[in-house]
């Protein structure tokens, strides 16, 4: 598992982070979320011994990422936001200087480089130069480079930037296939509509400070003033738009054909007061379906928009 205690880094004025503690679980995907500059990449350079914390601790399966960074590289794959290399280098020569750096030998190392090669599905370009990749080949190398030492804990940072659709959708399945195989993983975006199907938790940060940290159904219900309904009726519209002109809760009442959408003011308890309300009249109700708030309308509402 990971945990941040209490960490806080300080550069010069700027709090990057900002007494910031949370527990990803063993096996569980968390989603850390947050606009630019929030605090993700230092927290996360924290946790990955690269970055020391001006005070709090981090710690990765128990041992402390500051006071016991060898082994805690040992259990961690880190995949930065961005990587650079030397220009004519192949995919397999790079996989490979990291699989000798992580100590790997012999047979364990050609076993390692085969199933990551397999894994991330860069078989096919083992011999291309690096800077010949496509973006989303580049990404998936650079998660085959955090794999090659099997570490149980994945850190990584912004994996989806920059890439097409169909990359991003593989690449939620390659991350929910590792936490399937008992991986823990942190994973961070600028987006939350982006993780939100992975996560099993995600935090969300600005500035420095966890503004939160649940699931997304729970943040949903938890920032819900008011929720977007749709009924469909069987029949006419017409005792079901005077049931509802009856409820105060009730407002901004649109019809079309069969369909009526409105809007409750309230939590979920209101919207169940409003369902018995219109099967107390009678109305032939036939579908009753809540809108989605959108997970850009969570963010939005969650986060000020300030930058540091
Ligand atoms: N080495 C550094 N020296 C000075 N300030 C820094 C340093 N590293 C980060 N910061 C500052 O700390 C704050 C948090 O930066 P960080 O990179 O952690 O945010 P982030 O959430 O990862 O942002 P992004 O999504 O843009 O990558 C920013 O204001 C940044 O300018």
């Amino acid at each position: 598992m990971l945990e941040l205690q209490h960490v806080t880094r300080v550069f010069g004025p700027t709090r990057a982070v900002d007494d910031v503690s949370f527990l990803v679980p063993k096996g569980s995907v968390f989603g850390y979320i947050g606009p630019n500059g929030a605090g993700k990449t230092t927290s996360m350079r924290i946790l990955a011994t690269l970055e020391l914390p001006t005070s709090g601790d981090a710690f990765v399966e128990g041992l402390s990422s500051v006071n016991d960074p060898d082994r805690v590289r040992r259990r961690l794959g880190f995949m930065p936001d961005h990587f650079s290399t030397y220009s004519d280098t192949s995919c397999a020569e790079y996989l490979d200087f990291f699989a000798r750096s992580n100590g790997l030998v012999g047979r364990e190392r050609t076993r390692r480089m085969r199933w990551v090669m397999d894994f991330t599905g860069l078989r096919a370009m083992a011999e291309k130069p690096i800077n010949g990749l496509s973006k989303g080949m580049r990404q998936r190398l650079c998660l085959g480079r955090a794999l090659i030492h099997d570490p149980s804990v994945l850190i990584l940072d912004e994996p989806a930037a920059g890439l097409d659709p169909r990359a991003r959708i593989e690449l939620r399945q390659i991350i929910r296939s590792l936490a399937a195989e008992g991986k823990t993983i942190l994973v961070s975006s600028h987006i939350l509509s982006e993780l939100a199907e992975i996560c099993d938790r995600v935090g969300i940060i600005e500035q420095g400070r966890l503004l939160a940290n649940d699931t997304v159904s729970a943040l949903r219900m938890k920032s819900q003033f008011h929720q977007d309904l749709i009924i469909l009726i069987d029949g006419p519209t017409d005792g079901a738009l005077d049931s509802l002109s009856q409820l105060p809760c009730v407002s901004d009442v649109r019809c079309t054909d069969q369909t009526i959408s409105f809007r409750v003011e309230g939590g979920p308890s209101k919207q169940i007061q409003v369902l018995h309300h219109l099967c107390d009249a009678r109305v032939p109700v036939m579908e009753y379906r809540v809108v989605d708030e959108s997970l850009e309308d969570l963010f939005m509402k969650l986060t000020s928009g300030h930058v540091q």
